[in-house]
């Protein structure tokens, strides 16, 4: 059997089994589920990462992240970017500025996969320093499998602007607590913290999404941090706790 008419046959298998759910639906099906992405998921799904994909846990602006369930049947969460909506322009330069990737492409789908693998190895390195972030599993083209961040009935926590949490100094102490760890041991910067990229799971804050995270070499580290502290202070003042952008440097630096 030729090497086409073999990914053919996977898809149509993974297709028939019903595996995924919501490829029905024409309109998720065709913008996320491209025959590409399709290829990765049977391939992700043979390695035993993904069994069984269920529905979308969020539909961002450039990627879906769904909940789904590994071999073991343990939760997981996976994440798709989605190939016509993302912003390659803002990828790319992101990416030229780090030299943990060499790439010079204008090929949309090879920016992506590199996205993927930097958000995946971000979360790596975060993770190893003990920084509270899902697990990375694995990175395929343009599919990142983790962690799921939830409870065991599969409920996905919440992030931290819809979240109702009774200790928020304690939060924002352990959240800047993760940026100082992030900054001197991994030498990283989120790059995109929000209360958006916060989840509270079980009144513990998780940091996700770090595909924008950058090296504090990279030329533009300085400003995103500033602008991680900025949106700290924004807000945690919406939730009653008064502290300056100063205070939380000086507490991050050491000074
Ligand atoms: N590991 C995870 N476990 C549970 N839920 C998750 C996980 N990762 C992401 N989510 C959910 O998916 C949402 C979107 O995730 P994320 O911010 O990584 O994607 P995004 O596409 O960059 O989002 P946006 O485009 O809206 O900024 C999160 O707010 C959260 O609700």
């Amino acid at each position: 059997m030729s090497k086409v008419s073999k990914a053919d046959d996977d898809l149509r298998k993974l297709l028939s089994e019903k595996r995924i759910k919501g490829i029905e639906d024409r309109q998720v099906g065709s913008e996320v589920f491209d025959s590409m992405t399709l290829k990765t998921l049977y391939k992700l799904s043979k390695m035993g990462h993904i069994h069984i994909l269920k529905g979308a846990i969020s539909t961002g602006k450039e990627a879906n992240v769904f909940k789904g369930y590994n071999k073991d049947n343990e939760l997981v969460a996976v994440k798709i970017y989605r190939v016509r909506s993302s912003d390659f322009k803002k990828m790319q330069y992101y990416i030229q500025g780090d030299p943990r990737f060499n790439v010079r492409t204008s090929n949309k789908r090879q920016i992506i996969n590199t996205w993927v693998t930097k958000e995946y190895r971000n979360l790596m390195r975060a993770y190893e320093v003990g920084v509270n972030v899902p697990k990375p599993i694995i990175a395929k083209n343009n599919v990142l499998v983790m962690e799921f961040v939830g409870d065991e009935e599969g409920n996905p926590a919440l992030p931290l602007r819809q979240s109702k949490i009774s200790n928020p100094q304690e939060v924002l102490e352990k959240i800047v607590d993760y940026v100082k760890i992030l900054y001197k041991d991994a030498k990283l910067v989120h790059g995109d913290l929000s209360s958006y990229n916060i989840l509270i799971n079980d009144g513990e804050p998780v940091i996700i999404d770090m595909g924008q995270g950058v090296l504090v070499n990279h030329p533009v580290s300085m400003e995103l941090l500033n602008r991680d502290i900025d949106n700290l202070v924004k807000d945690f003042k919406k939730l009653g706790i008064h502290i300056t952008k100063d205070e939380i440097k000086s507490k991050i630096m050491d000074l």
